[in-house]
């Protein structure tokens, strides 16, 4: 089958002109096997008739697709990695593909690759992606999506039969390459970098072509209102993503200035974990021994980026209005953050001020009494309507504690949301879909001994009923 003709591409990156990126080739691989194919996504831009050989053509021979880019972009940027400024960061082993219209709202989507060959930015690197690499950014997009959090989407994964070393996998690996479907590739570091070669004339195009683009609400008469209100809603969007990955019980590992894109779209998914219990100092990657992006740091690990990202407007804008923007990142944190744990428990909002003590008493239990976290929302979604349900499970020692009372009374002040749905099947099962560290590593066992997929096949499956079960309650 050919290419739909609902197929929306554009080039608009294009437009920013070639001091923002470098025309690149991508690697030729000696196989190509299908891994992942995202039909939903796919569907929601048209590329769903594409068959499995066409779809490798593009996404793992990277030939162009009709109306997009004729040579991938690898895009420059710059970047704080653990507060260190690293200038020599950039698509080392990534480019922007294509660009294409979300047929259901218009959104403007990059097709962004990785472990598609080096770039001028590979340093010393092979410019590839391990195949656990990519099975691990497929599960936490798929989990994040389904868990309500906005997310880049994985929308191809394809092997590539290399052997790869690496450090921190028994080598040699596997390979792969990924496409990431994601609302803009702007990071903060895409602005740091131009502040750092002091060329304001790029930053204020940056800033133009990123209000036009994306958030065509902001624009203003003059620069310094644009750059403003631009950082504002940085601010505001990032503040929500913040707020989601908290109630997804997500840690992203690594947040870096080039790891935080402006529309507040998660992305770069490395060594994340979810959260066992609700532990503040929960750290997922291995070389962060400081704890510097740990769970509970994460809010403030951000506000630090969109600080980073103040700071390149400066030349624009006074530091008392760029400091007043940055003030739109706290409530939007809070509010994101009750509206969020409302959605997860498939609840009606009881005012400011119960919705305020419910999240306390409910962050305070979880604290205390250890429990798995996902577990907390999977018994109580649908609220107090599911107390037979929650108090008959696995948990019910820890409800019946007198620690639990106040969380009780407090979720029986609330009514449920039209759209919750806690008769769904998802929540007749014995445990939640979780995505823990083990979850992971006996996914990928059977594929590292034996090529089995059956347990990645199940889990995405699992991962699906669950999205149904929270369908509407959780805003996509
Ligand atoms: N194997 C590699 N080959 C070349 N460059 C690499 C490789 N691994 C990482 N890099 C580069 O190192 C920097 C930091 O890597 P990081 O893992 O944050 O990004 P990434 O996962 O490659 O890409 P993205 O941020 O787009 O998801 C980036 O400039 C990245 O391109």
């Amino acid at each position: 089958m050919a290419l739909s003709s609902r197929f929306r591409p554009a080039q608009a990156h294009a437009a920013l002109g070639p001091e923002f990126y470098d025309l690149v080739v991508a690697a030729t691989f000696p196989k190509h096997v299908l891994r992942h194919r995202n039909q939903r996504w796919a569907r929601r831009v048209g590329l769903e008739t594409l068959s499995d050989e066409e779809w490798i053509a593009h996404f793992g021979r990277f030939e162009p697709l009709p109306g997009s880019f004729p040579q991938p972009l690898a895009l420059r940027y710059h970047g704080h990695q653990f507060r260190h400024y690293n200038p020599d960061l950039g698509d080392g082993r990534g480019f922007l593909f294509a660009q294409a219209h979300d047929l259901e709202d218009g959104r403007l989507l990059d097709f962004g690759t990785k472990g598609s060959g080096q770039t001028p930015w590979s340093r010393t690197a092979d410019g590839r992606l391990t195949l656990k690499g990519g099975v691990r950014e497929v599960l936490a997009t798929e989990m994040l999506e389904a868990l309500g959090v906005n997310t880049s989407k994985s929308f191809s994964l394809i092997e590539t039969g290399e052997d790869l070393v690496r450090g921190d996998e028994p080598s040699p690996t596997r390979s792969s390459v990924l496409v990431r479907l994601s609302h803009s590739h702007i990071r903060i570091g895409s602005f740091q970098r131009l502040r750092y070669l002091q060329q304001d004339d790029n930053i204020a195009r940056l800033l133009d072509y990123a209000i036009q683009t994306y958030m065509p609400d902001d624009w203003r008469e003059t620069l310094e209102e644009r750059a403003v209100v631009f950082l504002e809603d940085v601010c505001r969007r990032v503040g929500a993503m913040g707020s989601q990955w908290m109630l997804a019980g997500f840690v992203h590992g690594v947040l870096n200035s080039d790891n935080i894109n402006i529309t507040g779209e998660s992305f770069d998914y490395g060594p994340w974990r979810f959260l066992p219990v609700l532990d503040p100092r929960f750290t997922a990657a291995y070389f962060d021994e400081s704890g510097l992006y740990a769970y509970g740091a994460q809010p403030d690990s951000l506000l630090w980026n969109l600080t980073r990202l103040a700071e390149c407007l400066l030349p624009f804008a006074k530091q008392e209005a760029l400091e007043k923007a940055l003030d739109a990142f706290r409530p939007a944190f809070h509010e994101g953050f009750k509206s969020a744990l409302l959605r997860r428990l498939g609840l009606v909002s009881n005012g400011d001020a119960n919705d305020t003590e419910l999240t306390r008493a409910i962050w305070k239990f979880m604290l205390e009494s250890k429990i798995p976290f996902e577990r907390f929302f999977f018994d109580w979604h649908g609220g107090i309507a599911s107390r037979s349900r929650a108090e008959a499970g696995v948990a019910k020692a820890t409800y019946a504690s007198p620690e639990f009372a106040p969380v009780r009374t407090l979720l029986a002040s609330y009514a449920q949301a039209a759209d919750a749905n806690p008769a769904h099947a998802y929540f007749g099962q014995d445990a939640p879909c979780t995505m823990l560290v083990d979850d992971v590593e006996a996914i990928w066992a059977p594929i590292a001994e034996s090529d089995d997929w059956s347990k990645f096949h199940d889990k995405l499956k699992a991962i699906e009923l669950m999205a149904q079960a929270y369908g509407a309650a959780i805003s996509r």
